[in-house]
């Protein structure tokens, strides 16, 4: 891979802390250094939290396939993150483990497997390195001292906080000065700013907590913003690259980070060049949260039938600072759009024969994990001018701050264009898909006909029937025909006679 700056349109993204789009250019060109906070690990991700990794691993893959290594270092909050992002009520953690009459450790351990199982059936590339909280205790001492000494920080009987103060323009990030009370809550006794937080939380005398560690300001656990300085300075430097996160993380968490770092450095500098939000997924009641209840996960959808990647296409049809509207209508709408454009896939593979660079790119991508610019450049050898012309509008989309629902019809202009030869148009569809990571090369049309819960069917079964009624069609025995129509219906099957996608036929939604 070079280590210059790749050929194509620069790469701007949107950094919300100078509200501006800006070039990207990373610091070490050899390897560019991303962050993104992680879940918290005491329920299951609901399709909002997994819009934000949607995000981030599109960005990671537009950085690769432009040209640029990556790290990338996602955490896992296993411990710190209190009910209220500003410092009040209990740990998210300890309240999960006392509902379910578990230890951390093995709620953490469940809810951590969970969310590794959901990103994957996303498509989304495993981090570099994933960097869990309760591994890194001391580092956030060692960390809590250094500002401690610095000057930043005061003690409490409850804890260590941090003087929001004593740091340059503290809050900029979110567009509000320290003495601006916006979602916070004044619940600690002695705070010197209202926006000062939680470094080090003591625990109260009358009770223990399960996590609860020793430190130079008695035994408690760390806050929450303090994890992710921590960690991020930790794998990546005092300065790297892009730090990213929801949209929520803006007004609160990602300030307390930036204030962190700039005591910690004794700086004016926030430890990341370019911030990155992703905005909401909201449904009826607005933003999706694990808080409300009844929330969304990935495994619902796949209970009634619905294919992970029509969420990562859903997620992908919108850009990533807009909101994104959750409906059935909206998830129907990116299912058969899937459908269609794996059908049209699969005709052309058909028609292709031998895709002999297809091995090779998935050898290189899967088994020796082959930059994306590696695997790009044995898809876009030998392409013709026009469909080279293709891959530039392409890029010019996802240079603009991540424009992927602009590229997205390119793909589907690629794949109908019936000049080009069926092998071109999958070396685009290729080309494009490392960027989309929708599959289209290796999914079939039978995966994406996900069997709902409760629905008992053998396929090979479906398949013999349906060959009968279409042989008893041909010979217009239409009493027949309907017979093993009806005999289907009744097992939850439903034929989709003249069906435009051609699926011939699905388990009915109920
Ligand atoms: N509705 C949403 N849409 C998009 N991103 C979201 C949404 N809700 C949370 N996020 C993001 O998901 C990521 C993981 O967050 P985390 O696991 O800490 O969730 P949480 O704060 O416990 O969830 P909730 O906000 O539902 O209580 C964060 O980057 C967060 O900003
Ligand atoms: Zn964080």
């Amino acid at each position: 891979m070079s280590h210059t700056a790749p050929a194509g349109q620069p790469l701007v993204l949107f950094n919300s802390v100078t509200r501006a789009t800006e070039t990207f250019a990373p610091i070490d060109p050899a390897m560019a250094k991303l962050y993104s906070c992680g879940p918290t690990v005491y329920n299951f991700a609901h399709l909002g939290n997994l819009r934000a990794y949607v995000f981030t691993d599109t960005l990671r893959r537009v950085i690769n396939w432009k040209g640029w290594n990556a790290t990338h270092v996602i955490n896992i909050t296993d411990v710190g993150h209190l009910t209220s992002d500003a410092d009040e009520g209990d740990d998210k953690m300890e309240i999960a483990a006392r509902a379910a009459a578990k230890t951390i450790w093995e709620v953490a351990a469940f809810y951590t497997d969970a969310f590794k199982n959901d990103i994957a059936r996303l498509g989304i590339l495993q981090p570099t390195i994933w960097s869990v909280a309760t591994d890194h205790i001391q580092d956030m001492i060692a960390f809590g001292r250094q500002i401690a000494d610095a000057g930043a920080t005061y003690e409490l009987d409850s804890g260590l906080y941090f003087d929001v103060t004593k740091v340059p323009d503290y809050g900029r990030l979110a567009g509000a000065r320290p003495d601006e009370t916006v979602g916070r809550i004044e619940t600690v006794e002695g705070k010197r700013n209202t926006a000062d937080f939680a470094i080090w939380r003591k625990s109260p005398d009358d009770s223990t907590r399960q996590m609860e560690w020793a430190s130079p300001w008695g035994v408690g656990a760390p806050g929450w913003h303090l994890e992710c300085s921590v960690m991020s300075m930790k794998y990546l430097g005092e300065q790297f690259d892009i730090h990213t996160g929801g949209i929520d993380h803006r007004e609160i968490h990602h300030c307390n980070e930036i204030a962190q770092n700039q005591a910690f450095t004794g700086t004016a500098k926030t430890g990341a060049n370019i911030w990155m939000h992703n905005n909401f997924l909201v449904d009826r009641g607005g933003k999706m949260s694990k808080s409300k209840g009844g929330f969304a996960t990935l495994q619902s959808l796949v209970d009634r039938g619905v294919h992970p990647l029509a969420y990562r296409l859903l997620c992908l049809s919108a850009h990533y600072r807009s909101e994104l509207e959750f409906s059935p209508d909206n998830l129907g709408a990116a299912l058969t759009r899937l459908k269609r454009l794996l059908i049209s896939v699969v005709q052309l593979r058909d028609k292709a024969g031998d895709l002999s660079w297809m091995r090779v790119v998935a050898d290189a991508g899967m088994t020796k994990g082959a930059s994306l610019v590696y695997q790009r450049s044995v898809l876009e050898q030998g392409l013709p001018a026009d469909a080279v012309a293709l891959i530039a509008r392409f890029d010019e989309a996802i240079s603009g701050d991540l424009m992927i629902p602009q590229a997205l019809p390119l793909i589907e202009e690629a794949v109908a264009k019936k000049a080009w030869s069926p092998d071109i148009r999958l070396r685009l569809v290729a080309t494009f898909d490392l960027v989309l990571g929708l599959g289209l090369l290796t999914l079939d049309r039978a995966d994406l006909r996900v069997r709902p819960v409760g629905v008992e069917i053998d396929e090979a079964d479906v398949e013999v029937q349906l060959a009968e009624r279409q042989a008893a069609r041909a010979e217009k025995d239409f009493a027949r025909s309907d017979a093993i129509r009806d005999a289907l219906a009744t097992q939850g099957i439903e034929l989709m006679d003249g069906d435009p996608l051609r699926w011939e036929w699905r388990v009915s939604l109920g």
